[in-house]
């Protein structure tokens, strides 16, 4: 009987031992994370959990029965030390242990601040994984002041959190504009003017310089343009790096994270990869994806694979994040867009529709699942839909689907 061992207990190492049951493998499954926790959600992390407003068990994504039921060997809070590709072996502590076949679902570290500025300091946080919010929470504090570094879904979720729970927020983002990442100006202008209502303090083209410390706890951070800060707590979301050691270590081939071929499998024929880690083949181009549905549907087709269905992994990228009350829904990928249509609904509701020449290649939807749902129906089916239509609030958007 073969056995299957996953590295990683996040949400794509937890996806791919539920699909290897479901489709009927019935040999050895070992799967091995480094947190203390059963496999988690981690996006209420920055939401909801940090919110106070979900409690731990919710964040479970299934209860330890699952595990024990479908004969899956958790090894939680332990660590791999090393993989023998020649031998097929991974070491956790003093234990070496046999596979038949591999899977890494290591996901990603969050980038931290260098301790030169400042970065190991008391009361700096990252926000990755549930011990980091946890030591956070406390910190959420009516009153308190925050400095929060980096623009991106992170500082920019955890900014709304703040501002709700009556903390005083400044957020620095270093690009030009929040959102630069992964949205046009427009999504940021958006972003932007929300937060300013809910009276957090975005500072864009600004970077943090140094945080001052007083009994090795953060009392004030030092910005790029000079100006100075009282803080009781600082929130780094400044991105995050592939956890690529172990695959590094065993000589398997790297590219912006694991590479692998398209069916998810790496340099070495018994080691699969998925999730965050992994770079894979996409429209004539290697990507990797930072999301839980990637972490899902490429898993899944990894699991597949590793039991012979030779499938490729097609992407259908999606993203969501919410802040205050509006839900952001994005569809499809914006790389390479040359031109945006806004289509404005009623209040906060609003969508913005990239097209690269006549081809419709993403929406980013406010409070607008319509929008979103039409929108990613036509990128998936590979249809483009009339700007003109998009542009008019009062055009109906089914009918593009029919188009
Ligand atoms: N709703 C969601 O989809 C969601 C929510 C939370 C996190 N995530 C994912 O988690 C990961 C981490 O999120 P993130 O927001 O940290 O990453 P990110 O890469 O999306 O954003 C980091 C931002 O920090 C800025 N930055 C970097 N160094 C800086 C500095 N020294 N000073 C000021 N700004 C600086 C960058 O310019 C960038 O805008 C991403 O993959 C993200 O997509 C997704």
């Amino acid at each position: 009987m073969s056995h299957i061992v996953v590295i990683g207990a996040g949400q794509a190492g937890a996806s791919l031992v539920a699909r290897l049951r479901k489709d009927g493998f019935e040999g050895d499954i070992t799967l091995i994370g480094a947190e203390p926790h059963l496999p988690y959600q981690r996006p209420p992390l920055s939401k909801a959990y940090l919110l106070g407003e979900m409690e731990l068990e919710r964040l479970f994504l299934r209860p330890e029965s699952f595990y024990t039921d479908n004969n899956v060997s958790l090894r939680l809070g332990q660590r791999v030390t090393g993989i023998d590709p020649q031998a097929k072996t991974v070491t956790v502590g003093d234990e070496v242990i046999s596979y038949d076949e591999l899977a890494l679902t290591t996901g990603s570290d969050p980038r931290r601040l260098p301790a030169a500025i400042g970065g190991d300091l008391d009361g700096v946080h990252v926000v990755r994984d549930l011990a980091h919010v946890d030591d956070m929470g406390p910190y959420v504090a009516e009153g308190a002041r925050a400095l929060i570094v980096g623009g991106g879904y992170i500082g920019l979720e955890a900014a709304a959190v703040c501002a709700k729970r009556g903390v005083k927020v400044t957020l620095v983002e270093m690009a030009d504009r929040i959102l630069q990442r992964v949205a046009a100006p427009e999504t940021s202008d958006y972003f932007r003017t929300l937060h300013s209502e809910y009276g957090a303090d975005i500072r864009e083209g600004v970077g943090l310089d140094r945080l001052v410390g007083d009994n090795g706890k953060v009392t004030g951070a030092v910005l790029t343009d000079g100006s100075q800060l009282d803080v009781d707590f600082v929130v780094v979301g400044v991105g995050i790096a592939p956890s690529t050691k172990l695959a590094e270590m065993a000589g398997l081939e790297l590219d912006n994270g694991i590479k692998t071929d398209a069916h998810g499998r790496t340099s070495d024929p018994s080691i699969w990869a998925a999730g965050d880690c992994a770079s894979f083949p996409h429209a004539g181009a290697r990507i990797r994806l930072e999301s839980v549905p990637n972490a899902i549907d490429q898993s899944e087709v990894v699991a597949q694979n590793m039991l012979g269905a030779a499938k490729d992994y097609v992407a259908t990228p999606w993203f969501w994040s919410d802040q205050y009350d509006v839900k952001l829904q994005i569809a499809g990928l914006n790389t390479g867009y040359d031109r945006v249509v806004t289509r404005k609904g009623e209040g906060q509701t609003v969508s913005f529709w990239y097209y690269k020449g006549d081809r419709l290649i993403a929406v980013d939807a406010m409070n607008d699942p319509r929008a979103y749902m039409v929108g990613k129906r036509l990128i998936e089916a590979g249809k483009t839909a009339d700007p003109v239509v998009v542009a008019d609030p009062d055009a109906d958007l089914k009918p593009l689907l029919k188009a």
